[in-house]
């Protein structure tokens, strides 16, 4: 019996046009495997109400063709089901379908959905919202709340968000309850990761894994601008948890308090809650199809990559120079001292 298929299209995720793509899943979906329909969203939350109604229905598969605000509309309306999740990535970050190995390129994207392998996988909770790739609270929410006020889309927004708040970001104290007890920590950022990755491969968790019914926490210790330039080559080089500013553990739940309300984000969603945020997992509770080829290894560092290095070979530079400076005008103290001696 054929499945039967909804695609739902978000028009303003990402940069790249989407008239094309429904030509293109008429032109690779295998109709002797599908009945299919594509529908556009019209306002923000839209693809969760199409969704719910699809899974009400017995759709098979809904796949979102969007960015990780898109799958996690859809998906949040799909757990627990027997729907399963499809993503053609067309947003900026596509933490989600970079962490599953998906293909980037449309068409190799319907292709995938053609072979039809799914797999059941975790997802996480965060004060009530699913999530399905990280949450976290403290710069990384800053940076999702300033980059969806800056109304533009694309990794580019992103970056120059990114370098611009992040010298300046002040830590925050954290009280971390989980299965072992009680740590207070002050930290830069506090990330719960069920996929390993923000997007545009940038590696928060690089072990995270989304099958083993585990979040992968990341304390971000205060760091100063001389620890920048490591920090971020491990970002992007998934060697985070070898940092000496990073605290790593793996639980199924825990609980945070902080010192007052503040904003946390789910999948890069910004929303502000209270003192008090839940974290917990999920283990197998979304079907999604995924990459049967997938080859961990090749996961590959991006244009953000650059961006990153260029920014903190600058700041290097800089310090270079400073230091140089600094050498010349004691050299130059130096001299005078033994002149007026
Ligand atoms: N028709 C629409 N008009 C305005 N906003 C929409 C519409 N459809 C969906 N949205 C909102 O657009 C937001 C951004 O979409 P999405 O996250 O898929 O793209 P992105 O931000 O470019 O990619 P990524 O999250 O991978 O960086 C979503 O949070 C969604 O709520």
């Amino acid at each position: 019996m054929k499945k039967n298929i909804l695609f739902i299209m978000n028009p303003i995720s990402g940069t790249a046009r989407k008239a094309g793509i429904p030509g293109l899943i008429e032109e690779r979906l295998d109709k002797e495997k599908f009945d299919y329909s594509v529908v556009n969203t019209m306002y923000a939350g839209h693809a969760t109400e199409i969704a719910k109604e699809a899974k009400e229905k017995g759709t098979d598969i809904v796949v979102a063709v969007g960015g990780d605000g898109t799958v996690n509309e859809v998906a949040r309306s799909i757990v627990q089901s027997g729907t399963a999740l499809g993503i053609i990535p067309c947003g900026s970050g596509n933490g989600l379908a970079r962490h599953l190995m998906l293909p980037m390129d449309i068409g190799k994207a319907i292709n995938l959905i053609n072979r039809c392998e799914i797999h059941s996988l975790d997802y996480g909770i965060i004060n009530d919202n699913p999530f399905f790739c990280t949450c976290g609270m403290g710069f990384d929410a800053f940076i999702s709340m300033k980059f969806s006020e800056a109304g533009k889309r694309g990794p580019v927004t992103y970056i120059e968000n990114v370098l611009r708040e992040g010298l300046k970001y002040r830590p925050e104290t954290y009280e971390v309850h989980d299965e072992n007890g009680t740590h207070i920590h002050k930290a830069f950022l506090i990330s719960c990761a069920n996929a390993s990755q923000y997007g545009n491969n940038a590696y928060i968790a690089p072990q995270a894994s989304m099958s083993d019914g585990l979040l992968d926490v990341i304390i971000m210790e205060p760091f100063d601008v001389l620890d920048a330039p490591q920090i971020s080559i491990d970002i992007f080089n998934k060697t985070l948890d070898k940092n000496s500013k990073i605290k790593t553990f793996r639980t199924k739940k825990l609980h945070i308090r902080r010192d007052r309300p503040g904003l946390i984000h789910y999948d890069g969603d910004p929303t502000m809650t209270g003192e008090d945020v839940d974290i917990s997992l999920i283990g197998k509770g979304i079907k999604v199809i995924v990459n049967p080829c997938a080859d961990k290894t090749k996961r590959q560092p991006n244009m953000m990559q650059n961006a990153f290095s260029d920014l903190f070979n600058d700041l290097h530079s800089i310090r270079m120079n400073l230091t140089k400076q600094s050498r010349h005008i004691q050299a130059l103290n130096q001299y005078l001292l033994n002149k007026i001696k």
